[in-house]
């Protein structure tokens, strides 16, 4: 019998595309999207990801993944962090720049966590991390997804906007979270 399809919940189209992307076509599982807006909490990454998940679970019959993104800045603790959405939407990739104008240090890191939940009532969250380290810069390249024009992969000269996507796909945070999301499933779906 086939598997039964996970449920990506996720209301960021460009999330969805990566995620399909880095998947490729060997995935052995179907992922289907319900776009559904979940709610921006607050707290620690992790307990974000957790609580974001249980709540995406009461939309779906059945397994479910989400996942949160949050942009760290080191210069200030780790904040902007999970609320980075806010701080892009108002200020845009010139303003998070900058930002950190006042600090010598520009260092970053982008943060993506996976939540999977199976969907069943024993069932825990499960949380999958990865992290790429860089720096803000001055935003260059295409404007199609959030602060990639302000981040600059460590070891890299090109922001994740000028990079071609494929190369981006092989270097996130994103990339290095849903590694592990799909070793996971391969072994225990
Ligand atoms: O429905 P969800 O999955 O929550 O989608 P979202 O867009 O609300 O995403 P987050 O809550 O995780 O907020 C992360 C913010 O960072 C942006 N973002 C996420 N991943 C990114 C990436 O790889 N490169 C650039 N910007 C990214 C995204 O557009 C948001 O503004
Ligand atoms: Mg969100």
């Amino acid at each position: 019998m086939m598997a039964k399809p996970i449920t990506f919940v996720t209301g960021n189209v460009k999330k969805l595309e990566e995620l399909v992307a880095i998947l490729g076509t060997t995935f052995p599982y179907k992922i289907v999207n319900a776009n559904i807006e979940l709610s921006e909490l607050q707290g620690e990454i992790d307990e974000i990801c957790i609580k974001k998940c249980k709540e995406a679970v009461k939309h779906v019959n059945g397994p479910v993944i989400v996942e949160d993104t949050s942009l760290c800045f080191k210069a200030f603790g780790g904040l902007p962090g999970p609320y980075i959405k806010w701080f892009l939407n108002s200020v845009g990739p010139e303003g998070l720049h900058k930002m950190l104008l006042g600090y010598n240090d520009k260092s970053a890191e982008a943060v993506c966590t996976f939540a999977y939940h199976p969907g069943n009532s024993t069932g825990e969250v499960l949380l999958f991390q990865g992290r790429t380290e860089g720096e803000i810069v001055f935003p260059r390249g295409s404007r199609d997804f959030g602060w990639d024009p302000c981040f600059q992969p460590k070891g890299y000269e090109k922001t994740y906007a000028e990079l071609p996507k494929s190369e981006k796909n092989k270097i996130s945070h994103r990339y290095k979270a849903l590694k592990q999301l799909q070793d996971y499933l391969i072994q225990n779906y």
